[in-house]
């Protein structure tokens, strides 16, 4: 039987609140490779990007500081170098947002199907599940490389959705980056956006707005279901 309701959870932002800890590592790898990385960056090249296409962004845009492009290996090491400063810099601080932990023993309480659809890479992906505990609550977890594209693109939503057997309307994303409410939206799923990168306004066009899993029941989850866009 069909589920009718299914929860996709973004990971960076969303899981935890990890952001202001990948601008630490962006800064000392911005640092290292002279790449010329300021503060207002983040939010257009960075937050929820995969770390090829902000690397690619910023090449194409601004180019990094030797004037070198580089190549799909040179990106992947590239990439794996940023994500292990990152690793490094959060191991200390790993906390699961507010009453996260909660709300999925309450998703799983009630047979209601989860997955974790992140742009980050796998490396990122265990250390995160790992760290918090949380693996056993996700039904399935996709990342970029199980995807042609990555978010902004839906398709990793809508592979989430396959391995849930969930049709897309009856899917719920949370997120919190404008690129992966982008995905969602185009994925035509609701977007909960929750305010750990960006502010209530930033996040206005999704449909529901909250600061932490506090505010989220099953109940109005089934109601924003429910609800016209
Ligand atoms: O899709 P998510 O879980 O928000 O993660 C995507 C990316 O979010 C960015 O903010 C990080 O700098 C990346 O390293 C990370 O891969």
């Amino acid at each position: 039987m069909k589920k009718e309701l299914a929860v996709l959870f973004d990971m960076d932002g969303v899981i935890c609140d990890t952001n202001p800890y990948h601008l630490q590592a962006w800064e000392k790898f911005a640092e290292k490779h002279q790449l010329h990385l300021e503060g207002k960056d983040l939010s257009y090249y960075i937050y929820g990007r995969t770390n090829r296409d902000a690397l690619q962004l910023f090449m194409q845009d601004k180019a990094f500081a030797n004037g070198n492009n580089f190549t799909s290996d040179q990106l992947t090491d590239l990439s794996e170098e940023k994500e292990a400063l990152f690793r490094d810099i959060y191991r200390d601080h790993v906390e699961l947002t507010g009453g996260l932990q909660a709300f999925l023993e309450e998703l799983k309480n009630a047979g209601v199907p989860i997955a974790l659809a992140s742009n980050a890479p796998i490396s990122n992906i265990n250390f995160i599940l790992d760290a918090t505990n949380t693996r056993s609550y996700f039904d399935a977890v996709v990342d970029a490389t199980q995807v042609t594209k990555g978010k902004p693109d839906p398709q990793i939503y809508l592979r989430a959705a396959e391995l849930l057997h969930v049709e897309p309307a009856n899917c719920i994303v949370m997120e919190d980056s404008t690129v992966g409410v982008e995905a969602g939206q185009k994925a035509e799923m609701k977007v909960v956006g929750i305010t750990t990168t960006h502010t209530a306004e930033e996040l206005s066009h999704t449909d529901l707005v909250i600061d932490d899993f506090t505010e989220l029941s099953i109940n109005e989850l089934k109601n924003l279901l429910l609800s016209g866009h």
